[in-house]
């Protein structure tokens, strides 16, 4: 029996299946069996096969924005909007055969913008050139969900899944479990507040599932049986998404109002250009960045220039940027800004920064 079979068969069996208290064992199990075998899937294959040209474009500027969506929803007209790249657009499906980089400059930071061929249901498990285009939005730090404002709303959740099922987790954070594998004295299992979804034989159960004999386990929040398998795996990654609804030219102003008041979401249109300095505007602040200014002493700062850096940046990475042997030498720094509680504060290589601070770097 193929891969594909076996997990049909197990979504199957879990369709079928009664969620109640009696059944969530049963349940966790076969949530186990499942992620494994998708992991399976995932395995790059060993024997170098042809990697799908173009699709392996160079990183660049201080992020990345790889836009998803199903064929046709306007991908390529919104790079070919924000960006100076153009990137083939057309009213009929797989324009775009391709990953396009195009380049947003915005408040000093320059963001890669990854045009890419529209994806079918079941790209997550080969489909159309599906895996390819979901294996470069794991490199994103922000994945823009083009949706068709005039499509059902379906299509949101469908997409979602096909993300989900490679082991993307977006818009939510890595579960507080401690996990880690031993070399012996089996399972250490504890845990620092109520669970209503795990247990200790439950636990034990999946992880005997992956051959897991030895652990020690520590889970700090209620979390569920799917989580836990995430952290088990290992390979999950965690992103935020930006939804994005196009073609609201079409749409009526109810439906626009009520597609923009979601969480996390920006309606526009690329074709008539509607919105779209709000969009990446959000993309600016979903992707978190923060620009620190430097000074050198005696001097002014130079607020033409500023550093950007990511959220939860400290001065050792303000140092990094700027130059390479930079924290070696490293005294101290006088910050300027809202990071400090008086201006200007001596801090070390650990203190955070935050947006518009100055930073001035004294070394040895
Ligand atoms: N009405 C309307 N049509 C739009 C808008 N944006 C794009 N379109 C049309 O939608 C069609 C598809 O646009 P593309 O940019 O090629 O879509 P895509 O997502 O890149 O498509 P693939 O590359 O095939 O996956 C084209 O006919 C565009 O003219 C919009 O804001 N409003
Ligand atoms: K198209
Ligand atoms: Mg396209």
């Amino acid at each position: 029996m193929g891969i594909l079979e076996k997990i049909g068969d197990i979504e199957r069996e879990i369709a079928r299946t009664q969620k109640n208290k009696a059944t969530e064992h049963h349940l966790g199990l076969l949530k186990a069996k499942l992620a494994k075998f998708r992991a399976e899937l995932l395995e790059p294959k060993t024997s170098g096969g042809p990697k799908g040209e173009g699709f392996d474009v160079m990183k660049s500027g201080d992020a990345r924005v790889v836009m998803i969506g199903f064929p046709s929803v306007g991908k390529s007209t919104l790079l070919n909007a924000v960006t100076n790249t153009q990137s083939e657009a057309g009213a009929y499906e797989f324009t775009t055969l391709t990953c396009i980089p195009g380049k947003i400059e915005y408040q000093g930071a320059i963001i890669q913008l990854l045009d890419l061929p529209g994806i079918i249901e079941g790209a997550s498990q080969g489909k159309g050139r599906g895996r390819q285009v979901i294996a470069v939005a794991r490199t994103a730090d922000l994945v823009l969900m083009m949706l068709d404002a005039t499509k059902s709303r379906q299509q949101r959740a469908l997409l979602e899944a096909e993300l989900e099922a490679v082991g993307l987790r977006i818009n939510c954070a890595r579960p507080n479990i401690y996990f880690k594998i031993k070399k012996g004295g089996g399972i250490s299992f504890n845990k620092t507040c109520v669970l209503t979804h795990l247990n200790e034989r439950l636990v034990t159960q999946i992880l005997q599932n992956y051959r897991i004999f030895n652990a020690e386990i520590l889970i700090r929040e209620d979390c569920t049986v799917d989580q836990f398998i995430d952290v088990v795996l290992g390979n999950r990654k965690y992103i935020k998404c930006l939804y994005c609804y196009n073609k609201i030219d079409e749409i009526t102003i109810e439906e626009v109002d009520r597609l923009a008041r979601q969480p996390h979401t920006v309606v526009v249109s690329c074709e008539s250009k509607l919105n779209l300095d709000y969009l990446v505007q959000q993309i600016w602040y979903h992707l978190n960045l923060l620009r620190v200014y430097t000074k050198k002493r005696g001097e002014f700062p130079d607020f033409d220039d500023g550093l950007i850096l990511r959220n939860g940046a400290t001065v050792e990475h303000v140092c990094h940027t700027i130059h390479r042997s930079l924290a070696e030498n490293f005294k101290y720094a006088l910050v300027w800004g809202t990071s400090t509680k008086h201006s200007p504060q001596r801090v070390g290589l650990g203190h955070l920064v935050e947006t518009e601070d100055v930073v001035q770097i004294v070394t040895k």
